[in-house]
């Protein structure tokens, strides 16, 4: 294929399905024959995602910190590498959930990549039920919230998911807030990501960020302005790695913080969905791969937003068994007693 990569940037807090959208447009891709590359970015040093996404997609990981600012220089090294080994017709690339979008932007369209790829569309998906909550309980305040308008904002595509938790008069609403954060971006509602690719092609026809110092004048521009505002976090992000088996903190992006607890042996399941159900509200996001001590094979649990979830996965998956955890303030002697408590 001639011409540079389209880059798909998809964007969205913590939990709002992010990699199920992923893998939607996965699947139709494959469908049409085109050759798909993933980046996924993930906090943590494990990638859960990534088995998700199915045998056969050419995928690099990013682990451990925020591709928005950690490792951001690591983002133009990795899309050359993609262009370049797998020549791919189209590149997704999945951020943490907690990346902000200014800097994003600038990753993408950083000077060495700019005749390779060619940034297409910023696709936000939103967790309608969890923003709607948090804008009525605390109307935007708070850097959580913050965060979440932020990548509202800077999205040309928004994707409204979970619209299977919402009724009517709540979407509704979601979407008036969404106007008044961004008027000029699409809105789809969605359900499980279920969102057509042509709809992120459509956007690409009219989107085409230029890196800001290739040319004057920038290029042409997402919807908003793009200065660096009050989101622009560069905290330095400190490291404290603990012995494996106790908590690894791979120090907090702004406010928020990533735990990872190795498991060496299964875990009581009744315990261990106990302890789901009660986590404290600090936690935002957790994850990870157990094994339940009355059924064979591996498990994947998901908590968003107060809902967990489990899959079972391929027994090969090369991720250890883990428990990762990210949130404000995270109480890490109460999750490690958590665990511990559901230990088998
Ligand atoms: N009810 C409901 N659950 C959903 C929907 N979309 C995704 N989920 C669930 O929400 C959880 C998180 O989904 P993911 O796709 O992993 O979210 P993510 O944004 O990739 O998560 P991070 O990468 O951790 O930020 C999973 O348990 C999904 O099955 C939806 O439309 N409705």
């Amino acid at each position: 294929m001639n011409g540079p990569i389209p880059i798909h940037l998809l964007t969205g807090f913590l939990g709002s399905g992010k990699t199920t959208l992923l893998k939607h447009l996965l699947d139709q891709c494959k469908t049409r024959g085109l050759t798909a590359a993933v980046v996924m970015n993930e906090l943590g040093e494990v990638n859960l995602d990534g088995e998700a996404l199915g045998e056969g997609v050419p995928m690099r990981e990013m682990l451990n910190g925020c591709v928005c600012c950690t490792v951001r220089d690591n983002l133009a090294e990795t899309l050359e590498e993609l262009a370049d080994e797998v020549r791919p017709d189209v590149i997704f690339v999945e951020t943490t959930g907690v990346a902000n979008p200014v800097e994003l932007l600038d990753a993408v369209t950083e000077l060495p990549i700019v005749e390779r790829v060619r940034l297409k569309s910023v696709v936000t998906v939103v967790d309608g039920p969890r923003f709607l909550e948090m804008e009525r309980r605390l109307g935007g305040a708070g850097r959580t919230a913050k965060l979440m308008r932020a990548q509202i904002k800077y999205a040309n595509l928004l994707i409204l998911n979970k619209t299977d938790l919402m009724d009517e008069s709540s979407l509704a609403a979601l979407e008036q807030m969404l106007d008044a954060i961004n008027p000029a971006a699409d809105k789809i509602a969605a359900v499980y990501g279920r969102v057509g690719f042509e709809r992120l092609e459509t956007l690409a026809a009219e989107l085409a960020v230029k890196p800001k110092d290739a040319e004057s004048g920038g290029g042409d521009r997402l919807p908003g302005d793009h200065e660096c505002g009050e989101q622009c976090d560069h905290e330095s992000h400190s490291r404290h790695h603990r012995r494996e088996g106790e908590a690894h903190v791979h120090g907090s992006h702004g406010h928020l913080m990533v735990v990872t607890y190795r498991l060496d042996g299964p875990v009581n399941r009744v315990r261990f969905e106990q302890a789901l159900r009660c986590l404290p509200a600090e936690v935002l996001r957790a994850k990870g791969i157990v094994r339940f001590d009355d059924t064979p094979g591996r498990v994947m649990f998901q908590y968003a937003y107060r809902e967990p979830m489990f899959i079972r996965v391929n027994p090969l998956f090369s991720v250890p068994d883990v428990a990762v955890f990210i949130g404000e303030r995270l109480p890490k002697d109460m999750l490690a007693s958590l665990i511990e408590q559901a230990m088998a």
